[in-house]
Formats: C-alpha cells, structure tokens, sequence
C-alpha cells in the first residue's frame, strides 16, 4: 500500500531558532499518528509544514506520492486534499454554519448549491449538529464551532486530516463532544495526524503515538509502548508531569 505521508529529514528554522531538527516519518492510510510533547518543542511547526502553511527550510515532504517540498509543488491543490483543524476554530463569524461549510466546495470545487447543501446536512450529521444549519457561528458554543470547523474541513472530501490542538482551547465540558467525533473519524478510516496533550484520547484513538521533544521525534510506539513502557528519561518525566497533574 502506498504511504499517505513520507516525511524525510525534515528541518525548519526560524532565524537562529532550528525548530525542526532532521525528522523522518511515515504514515499509512488510514492510521492514526498522534503527536505529544512539550510546549515550544515543534509538534504545531511540524503539523503544519504538513500542508505548507509553512515552508520547510530542507527535506522533503511526500503526500500521497506528490513532493509538496518542490518549490513548483501546487500547493493549493495539496490543501484541498488535506484539511486541518486548528486550536482556535477559525470560522466565519459573519457567515452562517452552513454557509461556513459550504464555502470551499462551492468556490473551488464549483459545487452546485443544493448538492453543496444536501452534502453539509450529511457533514452536520456526523458531528452531531443538524439542528444548527442555518444558526449563526457566534451562537454555538466553543465545542459546536470546533465541530463546524471540523465538517468545514471533511466538506473538501480530505485524503487526511491534521488536528492541531482541537481541544486545547475549549471548556473542559466541551472537549468529550470534540474527541468524540473525531473518534468517529478515526474508526471510520480516516489518516490523521493530531497533536493533542489529551493523554487519553492518544490511548484509546492512536494508532502510533510520536513524543516531540526538541524539534524531534525522540520516541514512537503504540500507546501501550509509549504510557506503558517509555524509555527515554525525557518522555518519562513529560509523563510523570502530564498524567499526575
Ligand atoms: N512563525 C514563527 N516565527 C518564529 N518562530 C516561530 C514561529 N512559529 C513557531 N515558532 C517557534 O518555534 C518553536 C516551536 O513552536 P511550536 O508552536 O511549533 O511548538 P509546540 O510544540 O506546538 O508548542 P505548544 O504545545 O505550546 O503549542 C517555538 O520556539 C516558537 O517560538
């Protein structure tokens, strides 16, 4: 089966700040990688050198067969293929939710307005908000909004989906509906990428967990590996911080 993600020595500097250092990783279709690790120690760079918000400074970046590293790459075709959800949901807050979700497919994949509509029902669905079609973003709760940014990116008909701290922003009430869904998700067949600091989530949902530290990947394994059994003394102590807390 062809990698959906062939990352190779993949660095990227911010000035004097080498932010990413020399990291190689693969993911298959329809595995679930999840990212822990520190604050500051790269895992939001590194997620999103993924679609080319930013660019990496060498190494390449593999998306379903196509280098997206390549300066010629299309990156806006790359994009299409992989929607990412962020920390902070990124709506529109004077659009409604559906017209929110029914942007991109109508402006860049010319989608006809009843089949972009009857399509976002079925998105609304899955994240557990039908009632909310026509509501508008700034009445939903944070949770809500997290799960509309979440049928905003599947309305692009991704490869793959990056999360970039989905939860981290939101009141602890609202994070099961979130993680739920993406569960969902993940049970379904999707290829994703999280960085998340739900320790539990990683657990339950991760085919692979990766623990960032210092712009690399310091240790990776299955969860069971990785909570169970770590053995770097670095990744032992951000678990000792994490779960006693
Ligand atoms: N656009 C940027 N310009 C300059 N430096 C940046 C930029 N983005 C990130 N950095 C730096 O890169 C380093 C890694 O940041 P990054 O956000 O990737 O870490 P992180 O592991 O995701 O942290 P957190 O868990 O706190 O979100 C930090 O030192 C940060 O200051």
């Amino acid at each position: 089966m062809t990698d959906k993600v062939q990352v190779t020595h993949l660095n990227k500097d911010f000035g004097d700040n080498h932010v990413i250092r020399d990291v190689s990783l693969t993911v298959k279709p329809n595995e679930v990688v999840v990212i822990i690790g520190p604050s500051g120690s790269g895992k939001s760079t590194f997620l999103r050198t993924l679609n080319r918000l930013e660019d990496p400074t060498s190494g390449s970046i593999v998306i379903d067969g196509i280098d997206i590293s390549q300066p010629n790459a299309n990156i806006n075709q790359v994009r299409e293929n992989i929607g990412m959800v962020f920390q902070h949901f990124n709506l529109f807050n004077n659009l409604s939710v559906a017209q929110n979700i029914m942007l991109a497919p109508q402006e860049i994949k010319h989608l006809a307005t009843d089949e972009a509509a009857s399509e976002t029902k079925r998105l609304l669905k899955i994240v557990g908000l039908e009632e909310k079609f026509n509501a508008t973003v700034q009445s939903l709760s944070g949770g809500q909004q997290q799960r509309v940014a979440i049928a905003r990116a599947l309305a692009m008909n991704p490869d793959i989906m990056l999360f970039d701290e989905p939860t981290s922003a939101l009141d602890p009430e609202m994070v099961g509906d979130v993680l739920q869904v993406m569960k969902k998700l993940a049970q379904q067949g999707m290829t994703m990428i999280v960085v998340t600091h739900e320790m539990g989530f990683a657990k339950e949902v991760a085919d692979r967990v990766l623990f960032f530290d210092d712009g690399q990947i310091l240790e990776e394994g299955t969860p069971t590996a990785i909570f169970d059994h770590p053995q770097n003394p670095r990744l032992q102590e951000f678990l000792n911080k994490v779960l006693n807390v």
